[in-house]
């Protein structure tokens, strides 16, 4: 069911890609769904900017090409998943740790579109772990921040970015105010990112190929 709606979702956001467009694509096993849709209109559009290598390597083996976001400027759309969802389309990602590009691509673009399963939809932002990229130097450092504000990190171990740092996870956190984490967390010497997605939120979320 969930991997149906996946599909349904990354199928359903094709209807947002304007001719000609540079589309930002994001990361993760949703959105794998939408960039074989983005195949077919390969010939219609300039390119795509991508999130992560994984992400890249898939729009390649397409024929899809792969522009720099320092040369394409603002985009008009950009397509990506996540892994929660709240009624007010702020959301939780980086379940793949590619949460850094993901968030420069969506602040470089005019609409973000979000693809989901319903299995993503939640009232309180926390449930999934929260993932937070950071500076290896400053992994303790970080983890000592998070423990302050209640929650329980946990060091992805083993994973590297995209851009050489490291992920930490932190459990145990019901997210109130996202906006405020997010802008609180920000402030800490070290983190690269925070995987939470509340300033710049979704602007249309499809659940499977419907739209909330
Ligand atoms: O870092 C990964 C991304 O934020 C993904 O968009 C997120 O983890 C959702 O992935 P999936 O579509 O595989 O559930």
């Amino acid at each position: 069911m969930s991997a149906n709606e996946k599909k349904l979702a990354g199928e359903a956001a094709i209807r947002f890609v304007e001719d000609n467009a540079i589309v930002g694509v994001g990361t993760g096993s949703t959105v794998a769904f939408f960039i074989d849709a983005l195949a077919d209109l390969k010939d219609r559009i300039q390119g795509a900017v991508s999130s992560s290598e994984q992400s890249t390597a898939h729009l390649k083996r397409l024929g899809i090409p792969v522009l720099d976001l320092n040369s394409t400027g603002a985009l008009s759309l950009y397509v990506d998943g996540a892994d929660e969802c709240d009624p007010h389309k702020r959301l939780i990602k980086g379940g793949g740790a590619a949460l850094t590009r993901e968030k420069i691509i969506a602040a470089a673009s005019d609409k973000f579109v979000c693809i989901i399963d319903s299995g993503k939809r939640v009232n309180l932002l926390g449930k999934f772990p929260l993932p937070i990229e950071v500076i290896p130097m400053a992994r303790s450092l970080v983890g000592r921040e998070i423990a302050k504000r209640g929650g329980s990190p946990v060091w992805r171990d083993g994973v590297v970015t995209d851009n050489g740092n490291w992920i930490i996870d932190v459990h145990g956190w019901q997210i109130a105010d996202p906006v405020g984490l997010e802008k609180d967390l920000n402030q800490i010497p070290g983190i690269v990112t925070v995987g939470l997605f509340a300033q710049r939120a979704a602007d249309v979320v499809l659940v499977g190929d419907k739209q909330i």
